[in-house]
């Protein structure tokens, strides 16, 4: 199998290490702005070799990945048309779909073209944060057109499979629906919140000395790429201005309720969301998902550490990792224990509660 990529950043580059490692004979070639990652991806043993421009190499390609911002991935297809064999399947990795299709669509290639969307990532860009296990057990949308044939979809839904993902066929509008309410929505309410504590922070600049987990847990997504999310925002207005216009119409009645001191529906408020967060899947959540990690409360006392982990080890549970953590979440010093299963968490938590450990779960 060869595969190519066009532009291989935080994703492609993800994708790349993951075909890498459970398809180790395949032939990858990528092209890509930065030509320091291509060459340093060489150097990793992850791509074969680096394409300087969009030629005949990616003639036999299996699959051609486009991995870089979405309106950019657009205009490679006009390049690719002609030089794509029959069988070949061009995907993409954009966080928005109707863009893309339409482009597909008016340049007659909907037959090649299956698109693809890894619903993992992180506010980091580029090659250098690139891991392999990003996708694994994350949800990957796929939308194929209506052209796309059965078998290729099957195939490629099988492929992205194997790259231990979790692939969902859906067809674009919804998926761009979908994603405009659970990511594009949520980066611009991180990012004009940012931009409203740095307005509105006094002149010593108390607010950015003080913010903690709750500003940082709601804004980690902010610190992400504006030349990413200009592209994303501009090829899904529709959607994203309809749920924003929702939105509003909530922080006003929000408003409001507080204005006319309602508490009983500003308990509501949070009772609500806080039902609907906790019932959220674990599964599909991306690599973070498997980590099952739990928090104690420091014992000051030599051999603590040695202590627990007999505790432990005498009731057959294995530690993955085991460290002291100093976090501003925590007053104190606490130690980080993690497991292998969510069945050793589970029974450590019981077993640690019953010796009068106190326990922070995630
Ligand atoms: N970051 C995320 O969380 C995330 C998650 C899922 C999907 N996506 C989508 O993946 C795509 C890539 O995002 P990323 O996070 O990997 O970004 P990134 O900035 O880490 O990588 C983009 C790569 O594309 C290259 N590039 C940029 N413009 C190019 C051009 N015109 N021609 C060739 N190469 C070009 C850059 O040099 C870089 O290597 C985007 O379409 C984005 O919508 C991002
Ligand atoms: O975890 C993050 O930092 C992300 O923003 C990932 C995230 C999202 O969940 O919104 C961002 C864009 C993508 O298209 C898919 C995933």
């Amino acid at each position: 199998m060869k595969i190519g990529f066009i532009g291989l950043g935080l994703i492609g580059g993800s994708i790349a290490r993951a075909v890498r490692y459970f398809y180790p004979d395949t032939e990858i070639i990528a092209h890509s702005r930065t030509r320091a990652s291509v060459e340093q991806a060489v150097a990793d043993g992850v791509i074969n070799r680096v394409i300087d421009q969009i030629d005949e190499d990616f003639s036999d390609c299996t699959y051609i990945f486009l991995c870089a911002p979405v309106s950019s991935n657009a205009k490679y297809l006009e390049q690719l048309k002609p030089l794509i064999g029959p069988d070949c399947i061009i995907t993409d990795v954009g966080s928005t779909k109707t863009d893309i299709h339409e482009k597909v669509t008016d340049l007659d290639m909907e037959a090649n073209f299956i698109g693809g969307h890894p619903m993992a990532g992180s506010e980091k860009t580029g090659y250098a944060n690139s891991k392999r296990i990003l996708i694994e057990n994350a949800y990957y949308m796929i939308t194929p057109t209506e052209k796309t044939p059965r078998e290729a979809v099957e195939t490629y839904r099988d492929f992205v499979a194997s790259l231990k993902a979790l692939p969902l066929v859906i067809d674009y509008h919804t998926h761009d629906y979908v994603t405009a309410g659970i990511s594009h929505l949520p980066h611009i309410i991180a990012s004009s919140l940012v931009n409203l504590v740095k307005d509105e922070d006094t002149k010593d600049g108390i607010m950015k000395l003080v913010a903690a987990g709750g500003f940082k847990d709601i804004t980690r997504i902010a610190s992400s790429s504006p030349e990413m999310w200009e592209q994303i925002c501009m090829t899904n207005r529709k959607n994203i201005s309809r749920i924003l216009t929702d939105y509003i119409a909530s922080l006003e009645k929000i408003k409001d309720q507080l204005d006319e001191a309602k508490s009983g529906a500003i308990y509501h408020l949070f009772e609500t969301s806080r039902d609907y967060r906790n019932s959220l899947p674990v599964k599909g959540n991306g690599p973070l998902a498997r980590i099952y990690e739990i928090y104690c409360d420091m014992v000051d006392e030599a051999g603590g550490i040695a202590t627990l982990a007999t505790i432990l080890a005498s009731n057959q549970i294995s530690l993955k990792n085991i460290g002291i953590v100093h976090s501003r979440e925590f007053i104190e010093a606490v130690l980080r224990i993690e497991f292998y299963d969510e069945e050793s968490m589970k029974s450590a938590i019981e077993i640690l509660r019953k010796h009068r450990y106190v326990i922070y779960e995630r």
